[in-house]
């Protein structure tokens, strides 16, 4: 049988890998594999390169691509194959979310042309769980952790923000949206929710 994808996705700071490591630890998800975009291989190190400097924002699309193809053939669907689930922190729609947003312009509908390349090869998730959160609330937030990156500005997330309701809209079948302006047992509650009535009680 084959295994379940889910993607947690939302913007920066929404609290996805403070809820990662909880599901990490959490016994009932031994036999999950925990993985991420960008990934800690050389693309995914070619594309944070990427983030911290002034590249062109094509470049920047197809890198975060290029990781997602080596993420897909390597990691995704061998897991999935062996009938192991698999949730990632970020996956497509983080590129369909933000870089419909950096390429706005330079295509007509950007966001459908992002997917339109992803078309073919990906592995769509069975369940993406959206950490939906005032970017006001989330670039506080990141600002307490220190680090800074160049998409960590209240109007581009507000954008971002507003591409992932789109495709949650679009998607009602796998998206679940969870207010991340609470407290974390209580996300951690909802998550755990959406993520067993998926793949069954634990
Ligand atoms: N529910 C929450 N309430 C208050 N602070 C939170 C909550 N969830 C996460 N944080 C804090 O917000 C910051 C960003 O959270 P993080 O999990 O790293 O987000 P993401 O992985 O989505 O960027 C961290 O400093 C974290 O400790
Ligand atoms: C995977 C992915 C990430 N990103 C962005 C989101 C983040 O700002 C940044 C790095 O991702 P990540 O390290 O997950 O950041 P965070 O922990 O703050 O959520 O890259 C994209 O713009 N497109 C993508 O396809």
């Amino acid at each position: 049988m084959k295994g379940k994808l889910i993607t947690l996705e939302g913007i920066d700071g929404s609290g996805k890998s403070t809820i990662t490591e909880r599901l990490r630890s959490n016994p009932d998800f031994k036999d999950f594999v925990f993985t991420r975009e960008p990934t800690t291989g050389w693309i995914g190190d070619a594309v944070n390169r990427a983030i911290h400097s002034d590249t062109d924002d094509l470049a920047e699309l197809l890198l975060f691509t290029a990781d997602h193809a080596e993420h897909i053939s390597k990691l995704i669907l061998p897991a999935l194959e062996s009938g192991q689930n698999v949730i990632s922190d970020r996956y497509s729609g983080s590129r369909y979310a933000y870089q419909a947003v950096t390429l706005k312009g330079k295509f007509p509908e950007p966001m459908e042309w992002i997917q339109q390349i992803h078309r073919g090869w990906t592995v769509d998730p069975d369940l993406t769980v959206l950490f939906d959160i005032d970017p006001k609330i989330s670039v506080e937030r990141c600002g307490n952790r220190g680090e800074q990156t160049k998409f960590e500005k209240i109007d581009f997330l507000e954008e971002v923000r507003a591409n992932y309701l789109k495709l949650a809209e679009a998607h009602p079948e796998r998206f679940v949206i969870i207010n991340t302006d609470r407290p974390v047992d209580e996300i951690e509650k909802d998550v755990l929710e959406a993520i067993f009535s998926l793949v069954g009680t634990r």
